[in-house]
C-alpha cells in the first residue's frame, strides 16, 4: 500500500509545468504568474492630493482656526489629470482635487471641509499638520522594483496592481485541460426519471467544478456504463485534446470495474491502494501519452482526491509556489475515531477557531460533504482523539481561501 505522499509524488510526476502565453489582464483571474514582473511605473506616479482641498503652505495656514480664520488668494485650480500646474506661490492656494499633482511648494492640504470652499479667496478655519494629506511619489513601491514575483496566484487585488504599474497583458501559464469521464451502469443524468437501483450522476458536474476552481480548463465527456469497450472508445475520441484525464469509479475490488479492466490491458497506469480514506483505491499512469488519474467512485472519495492529488498537480502545472490549499489548526468540538494506518480526510465545519466534524466517515454522506468548509486531516497513527484535541484543517471553501 502505497503512502499519501508516494502517490501525491506518482501523480505530480506526470505533469509538468505548462507553457507560458500573455493573456489580457481581464482573462487572467486565477491564473499564475509565470516570470517576475517589475513595476513599470512608480506609484504614486507623482507627488498627489489625498483629499479634496486647498493646496497650501503649513507656515501660513497652520495657525488657522475657527476664531482666527486665515484668508488666502485661490491662483489656481487643480483637478485630477491636469499635468501644468504652476509652483506654489507665497501667500496663495491652489484649489486641489483627489489625485491632483501637488504643486511645488505646498506642504500641506487643507480639506475643504476645514473652509469656506471659496474660489476666489479662500477661508481656513484649521490645517492639519504639515505633511498631511499628500501621497509621496513611490511611496508604494517605485518603477523597477519588484511588483510581483513569479508564482504569483493572480487574484483581483493582484491584477489591480499587475494594471496599475502598466501592464496589459500578463504571462501565466497555460490552464491545464482536464478531460472528466465518469463510469457507472447504475448512473442516470439528473432531470430524468430514475428506476430501482439507478442514482443520478454527480462526479462529473463535481470534478469539472474542481477543476475550474482549481484554475483549469475542463471538458466534461458523457458519463459511460460499465463497459470496457465504450469507454476506450469514449476516452480514445477526447484524449488528445487533454493535459490530463481524470476518471471515476471502476478502481475498487468488483468484478465490474471498466477503468481498472480497460486501463490494465494496456498497462501504463499502475492501480492500487492509498493508506488513506476516502480515496483509498486509486490508479495513475498515462494512455497514448496523456496523464492519467483514475479517482474512485463513491462521491466523497472522488472529492478528497481531487483535493489530495489533482488539485496539487494542477497548481503544479499552473505555477503555482505551493501545491497546498490553505492549512491551518483547530480544535475538536468532540472526541473522534480514526482507523489505524490510513490517514482519515472527515468532512468539517471550521469557525476561525474550532471544528466540528459533518457527518461520519462514509464515503457516500454527499449531502454531509456539502454542508463541510474543511476537511479534518487525522494522521495515520492517530486512532482516538479528545475533544478539545488540535487537529489539521484544509479549508476547501472559496471563501475561506
Ligand atoms: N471488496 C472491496 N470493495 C470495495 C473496496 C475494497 O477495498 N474492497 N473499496 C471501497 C472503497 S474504499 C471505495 S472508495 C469504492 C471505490 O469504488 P470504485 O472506484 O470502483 O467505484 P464504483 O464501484 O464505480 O462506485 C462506488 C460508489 O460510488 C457511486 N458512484 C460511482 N460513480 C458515481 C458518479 N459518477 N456519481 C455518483 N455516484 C457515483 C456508485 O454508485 C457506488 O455506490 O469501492 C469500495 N468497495
Ligand atoms: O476509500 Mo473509499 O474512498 O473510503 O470510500
Ligand atoms: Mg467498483
Amino acid at each position: 500500500m502505497r503512502t499519501v505522499e508516494e502517490h501525491q509524488a506518482v501523480v505530480a510526476g506526470l505533469l509538468a509545468p505548462l507553457p507560458v502565453e500573455e493573456v489580457a489582464l481581464a482573462a487572467a483571474a486565477g491564473r499564475v504568474l509565470a516570470r517576475d514582473l517589475p513595476a513599470l511605473v512608480s506609484l504614486p506616479g507623482f507627488t498627489n492630493s489625498a483629499m479634496d482641498g486647498y493646496a497650501a503652505r503649513h507656515a501660513e495656514v497652520g495657525g488657522a482656526s475657527e476664531d482666527s480664520p486665515v484668508r488666502l488668494p485661490v491662483v489656481e485650480d487643480v483637478p485630477a489629470g491636469r499635468s501644468d500646474g504652476p509652483p506654489l506661490q507665497p501667500g496663495t492656494v491652489h484649489r486641489i482635487m483627489t489625485g491632483a499633482p501637488v504643486p511645488d511648494g505646498a506642504d500641506v492640504i487643507v480639506p475643504v471641509e476645514r473652509t469656506d470652499a471659496a474660489t476666489d479667496v479662500v477661508t481656513v478655519t484649521g490645517s492639519p499638520a504639515a505633511g498631511t494629506h499628500l501621497r509621496h511619489a513611490g511611496e508604494d513601491i517605485r518603477a523597477g522594483e519588484l511588483a510581483m514575483p513569479a508564482g504569483t496566484a493572480l487574484g483581483a487585488a493582484q491584477l489591480g496592481l499587475a494594471a496599475a504599474v502598466g501592464y496589459a497583458t500578463v504571462p501565466v501559464r497555460r490552464r491545464p485541460r482536464v478531460l472528466v469521464l465518469s463510469t457507472g451502469s447504475e448512473l442516470v443524468e439528473p432531470g430524468l426519471p430514475l428506476a430501482m437501483g439507478q442514482i443520478y450522476e454527480s462526479n462529473s458536474v463535481l470534478l469539472a467544478a474542481a477543476v475550474t476552481e482549481a484554475g483549469g480548463e475542463a471538458r466534461t465527456l458523457h458519463f459511460v456504463p460499465d463497459d470496457v469497450d465504450q469507454f476506450l472508445a469514449t476516452v480514445r475520441a477526447e484524449l488528445s485534446w487533454a493535459d490530463v484525464l481524470v476518471t471515476s469509479g471502476g478502481v475498487s475490488a468488483g468484478a465490474y470495474e471498466v477503468v481498472k479492466d480497460a486501463f490494465r490491458e494496456l498497462g501504463t497506469v499502475e492501480f492500487g491502494k492509498v493508506a488513506m480514506q476516502p480515496g483509498g483505491p486509486q490508479g495513475a499512469g498515462t494512455v497514448d501519452g496523456v496523464p492519467v488519474i483514475t479517482l474512485p467512485g463513491n462521491p466523497v472519495s472522488s472529492f478528497v482526491s481531487f483535493e489530495v492529488f489533482v488539485r496539487p498537480a494542477l497548481r503544479r502545472a499552473l505555477g503555482h509556489a505551493s501545491p497546498d490549499r490553505l492549512r491551518t489548526a483547530a480544535r475538536l468540538t468532540a472526541p473522534l475515531r480514526s482507523p489505524a494506518g490510513r490517514r482519515q480526510f472527515l468532512r468539517g465545519r471550521f469557525d476561525g477557531a474550532v471544528v466540528d466534524q459533518v457527518g461520519g466517515p462514509g464515503s457516500h454522506l454527499v449531502a454531509h460533504l456539502a454542508r463541510a468548509n474543511c476537511l479534518v486531516v487525522v494522521p495515520e497513527d492517530v486512532t482516538e482523539l479528545p475533544e478539545g484535541a488540535q487537529v489539521a484543517v484544509v479549508l476547501i471553501e472559496g471563501a475561506l481561501q
